[in-house]
Formats: structure tokens, sequence, C-alpha cells
């Protein structure tokens, strides 16, 4: 008796894999975020994260020309916020000659075509490390709203394509959306993070922007009063579908490779674009195994990005974009 079906024979050689093969990933597929910081000449490496670095607006021109060139078509903006304009507030998020809109400008200068997203959440910019604004131990939901949807106005006013809310109070899409159309943007994007989890993951990025939760008393610890917990998968859902409602064009799962179940449920549940973060964590994890010599760098890039797609990611937001688009070209 001989097998039904061989299953081999479709793997026999590389020419017959590449023929049948369901998933290919291409640099159109990537979104490189970018750390930015004030100065000149700046280039620093992030400890967390090697071969990653933050960049100074000057040295900004020359990467947004290399990501181009190398086919990658969109950035995400984050910037590392000077100490002494941090407050409970954000204040400094709405400055119109802020880093984050000089940064905008900077890259729609360099190359125009590039598709510029950028982080809305105060974070970066909050004296307590909170996504929100802070009020007897508690990150207020609506005041904080209020405050991103400015942020957001801001980003569109120094010229952003989309902006990016990753802060999870409930609400801010629909705050933003009626915002951004009462003043006219009404071409402006909104990538939500829609199922964001309260992930330990994040770590390296925290380290990149000096923007981890600060360690006093009536501050929480941690973001898990907004983000999710990794514990819920239909909640990841019903917070897409919500963020869809409230006008967000493209959704996002947030971390990626432990979240390939939630990629591919909210893939099947919803008909926008899927963008899927694979974090800093994920990336930090890759560089330490590969630098001890237990993993193959290259072929582990490949494979995770790979998996992401084909779980349902339409695009990822990867520290990997820039490097993976070379190993493809
Ligand atoms: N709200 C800000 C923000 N936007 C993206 C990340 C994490 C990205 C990464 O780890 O690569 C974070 C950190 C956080 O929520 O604490
Ligand atoms: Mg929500």
């Amino acid at each position: 008796m001989f097998p039904l079906q061989r299953n081999r024979r479709l793997r026999t050689n590389e020419a017959l894999r590449s023929l049948v093969r369901e998933t290919i990933v291409t640099p159109n597929d990537f979104q490189a975020p970018l750390f930015i910081v004030e100065g000149e000449n700046k280039k620093e490496e992030i400890a967390s994260m090697p071969g990653y670095f933050r960049y100074s607006l000057d040295l900004l021109k020359a990467e947004v020309k290399e990501l181009w060139s190398l086919g990658i078509k969109s950035v995400l903006l984050f910037v590392k916020v000077e100490e002494n304009l941090k407050d409970n507030k954000g204040s400094e998020a709405v400055n119109a000659e802020g880093l984050m809109q000089r940064a905008i400008k900077t890259v729609k200068d360099t190359v125009p075509e590039m598709i510029v997203m950028t982080d809305v959440a105060l974070d970066p910019y909050s004296i307590y490390g909170h996504d929100g604004i802070i009020e007897n131990g508690k990150v207020l939901n609506d005041e904080s709203v209020e405050a991103l949807a400015k942020m957001a106005l801001s980003h569109a006013q120094a010229g952003a394509d989309f902006v990016a809310p990753s802060d999870m109070m409930d609400g801010r899409i629909l705050a933003m959306r009626q915002l951004l159309e009462s003043e006219g943007f009404i071409n402006t994007g909104i990538m939500s993070y829609s199922a964001k989890y309260a992930s330990a993951f994040y770590g390296p990025f925290r380290d990149a922007l000096d923007s981890a939760p600060v360690d006093a008393q009536d501050i929480p610890k941690d973001k898990k009063t907004y983000q999710m917990d990794p514990a819920n998968r239909e909640e990841a859902i019903k917070e897409t579908l919500m963020d869809i409602e409230e006008g967000a064009d493209i959704v996002m799962v947030k971390p990626g490779l432990c979240y390939l179940d939630i990629v591919r449920d909210i893939k099947n549940a919803v008909d926008v674009p899927v963008a899927v973060y694979q974090v800093s964590g994920e990336y930090a994890m890759i560089k330490a195994a590969a630098e001890k010599g237990w993993l193959d760098h290259d072929a582990v890039v490949l494979e995770q990005l790979t998996a992401i797609k084909r779980a349902g990611a339409d695009f990822v937001s990867t520290y990997f974009a820039k490097y993976a688009a070379k190993l493809l070209s």
C-alpha cells in the first residue's frame, strides 16, 4: 500500500515550495517605528534594544530616506521628551513647536510620500509615566480623552497622515474623530491601538523614551486599569468593534507573537485593515538569544514576521522593518 497523499511532494525543492507558498512577506508589509530625541547630531543606541537608535531631527532625514529607498512606506513616530517639559496633563503634547510636531514636518519635508503616523498617548509627556491624567491615585478617563483629542489635532495640524492613539481610554476614538472633522481634518486617518494588552513586553520601549510609570505613592504601578488583561480574548473583539464604530480606519493588536490568536479572531471579525505591533520586548528577546548564539537571528526574524502576517496582519509595525527589508532585497 502507498500513502493516498504524499504531502512531501509539494516540498520537494524551493521552486515548488515558492509556487505553493501561502504567505509572502515584503517591505510593503512593514511600518518602521522611529524614536526621536531633541538636539543635534544624535544617534543614541537604546541599551535594551541593541542596534536600535534614537535620532535627532537632523539625522532623522537620512534614516527616513533610507527607509523609503528600501520600500518602507510608513513610519510611526515616538518622541523622548525632556524631563523639564513633563507634567501631569502632558501640556507639552500640544505645543505646535514641540519635538513631535517638528518631527512630523521633518519627515514630510524629507520624503513627502512617506505615510507619517504618530503615537498619541500622554506617557512620554507625563511626569508619572501614565497614558492619561492622574488624580487621587487614579487615571482619569474623560479628562484624558479631552487632552488626547487635542494632542491628535495638534499632530494633524503639523501634517500627520494618521494619528495612532495607544492609550486605551474609553471613547477616545470618537472624541478624536469628532474634533478632527470639526477642524477640517477630514482626511487625517486614525489607526487605533484597539486591542492593546497590559504586557510585560513594553519594557525596552519605556527605556527608550524614559516613560515607565514612576514608583511613587498614589501612582498606579502598572497600566492594568486601562490596557487589556492578557487573559482575555472575547474582549479584544468588543474593543475593536467599538473603535471601528467610533471611526477608526485601521485597528491594531499589540503585542504580536503572544497574541496571534487575537490577530486571527479580529481579522475574521472586521473589514478594516488590521495592524500588528511586534513590540520592543519581542525585538529584545531575539537580539539577546542571537547574541548568545542560541538562535539564528535572520531566520527567526523572517519566521516571526511571516507568522504575524499569516495570522492575519495586513501590516506589521516592527523594529526589524529596515533590517528585514534589506534581508528580503
Ligand atoms: N502608550 C505608549 C506606547 N506606545 C507604544 C508602546 C509600546 C511599544 C513597544 O514596546 O515597542 C507604548 C508603551 C506603553 O503603553 O507602555
Ligand atoms: Mg477601547
